[in-house]
């Protein structure tokens, strides 16, 4: 690395990284798969369009930091999906980078052993290898498009992406949104700003020219021609807004724009005060208003793990216990189980 006193005076040091497509030859997505995801994208763009009338879940863990759970997780969520598959489109949450308030721990490729090691490129292996898992199970997968070189390397397992709440306003996310190729969901501000998400779904939608990379990690200028699958995700800002008086409010500004009237309700973060427990009481509100006959609402995002709360992240690993978060707060399993079931069965007393 070349350092003066004029150059790289804040690096320490660079690392030159395997390319996406050397990892994607290493770790394929077969044929058969492919046209699974192709299915879980048209599917989610259905929804979106209200040409199909099921709602939308993105559930699971705040991130991944544990394989082995994470699979433990999908199998029973794979298993949940299939039985109420006539009312809920079910897609599990893959949260791989964390947005930070100030710092913290950033997710799985950026520190795959939770102990400052850093070491993207087994964090990078270890993603994929996980996603191809999760695609082979059956399961449609989401996640934050945070980093905009990441997906490069992962995106083709995806079939929905957040832009977080940290990031909506972000120019650089918004150009990346544009050329995504499945579904995003911009969050609304962490201030609660509903216009930055409607600005975000606004500007992806349209044409972008920026710099990015190529599948053999050369420095590119692209073009994208706009992502038609954005929607709204309320997250609450200072306050919560999951109530109807502000997804009305949202619909109305959507449709001022002249925006697809697409709400998801995410029921943690701010709209549940970052207590896990309060979920459930967002969730049964949402539904209440989709069986009032909302239209807007296409989808609720919940934080759901094997085992309830979170814990450090700042511990060693060892010692971390099984299936609970090292991020933000999440609903247990049995809760999710009972939460899901309880929302598929009210959607059967909607008003059509
Ligand atoms: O969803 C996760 C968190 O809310 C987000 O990453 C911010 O986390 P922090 O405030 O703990 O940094
Ligand atoms: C970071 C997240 O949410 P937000 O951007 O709303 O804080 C998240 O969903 O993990």
């Amino acid at each position: 690395m070349n350092k003066d006193s004029i150059h790289n005076v804040h690096i320490v040091d660079e690392k030159v990284l395997i390319t996406p497509a050397e990892l994607k030859q290493k770790l394929p997505l077969p044929q058969h798969l492919r046209q699974r995801i192709e299915q879980h994208r048209q599917d989610i763009s259905s929804i979106i369009h209200k040409k199909d009338s099921r709602l939308l879940v993105v559930i699971g863990p705040c991130s991944i930091h544990d394989i082995e759970a994470a699979l433990d997780y999908a199998k029973r969520l794979k298993a949940l999906s299939d039985e109420l598959q006539d009312q809920l489109y079910i897609v599990m949450r893959v949260y791989f980078e964390k947005p930070r308030t100030t710092v913290g721990w950033k997710g799985l490729i950026n520190d795959p052993k939770i102990d400052g090691s850093f070491d993207v490129e087994n964090g990078l292996h270890i993603a994929r290898k996980l996603l191809l898992a999760l695609v082979d199970m059956g399961l449609p997968l989401a996640t934050e498009a945070l980093d905009p070189i990441t997906p490069q390397y992962l995106a083709d397992l995806f079939s929905w992406s957040a832009i977080g709440a940290r990031t909506t306003e972000s120019q650089t996310h918004r150009e990346l949104a544009s050329g995504l190729s499945m579904a995003v969901g911009f969050k609304n501000g962490t201030d609660g700003s509903l216009a930055t998400a409607i600005n975000a779904m606004k500007a992806a939608s349209m044409q972008h020219s920026f710099i990015g990379i190529n599948q053999k990690g050369q420095v590119n200028l692209l073009h994208t021609e706009g992502n038609p699958d954005g929607h709204v995700i309320l997250r609450g800002g200072k306050t919560p807004n999951y109530q109807t008086e502000f997804v009305q409010q949202c619909e109305q500004a959507l449709e001022k724009a002249g925006l697809e009237t697409a709400i998801m309700i995410d029921c943690s973060h701010a709209n549940s005060n970052k207590d896990y427990r309060l979920q459930p009481s967002v969730a049964e509100n949402a539904l209440q208003q989709l069986v009032n006959g909302s239209r807007s609402i296409i989808g609720l995002m919940l934080e759901s793990n094997i085992n309830a709360g979170n814990q450090s992240a700042e511990q060693p690993v060892n010692e971390m216990k099984y299936g609970v978060s090292i991020t933000d707060a999440c609903i247990d399993w049995e809760t999710t189980d009972e939460l899901l079931r309880k929302i598929a069965d009210g959607l059967k007393n909607r008003v059509k």
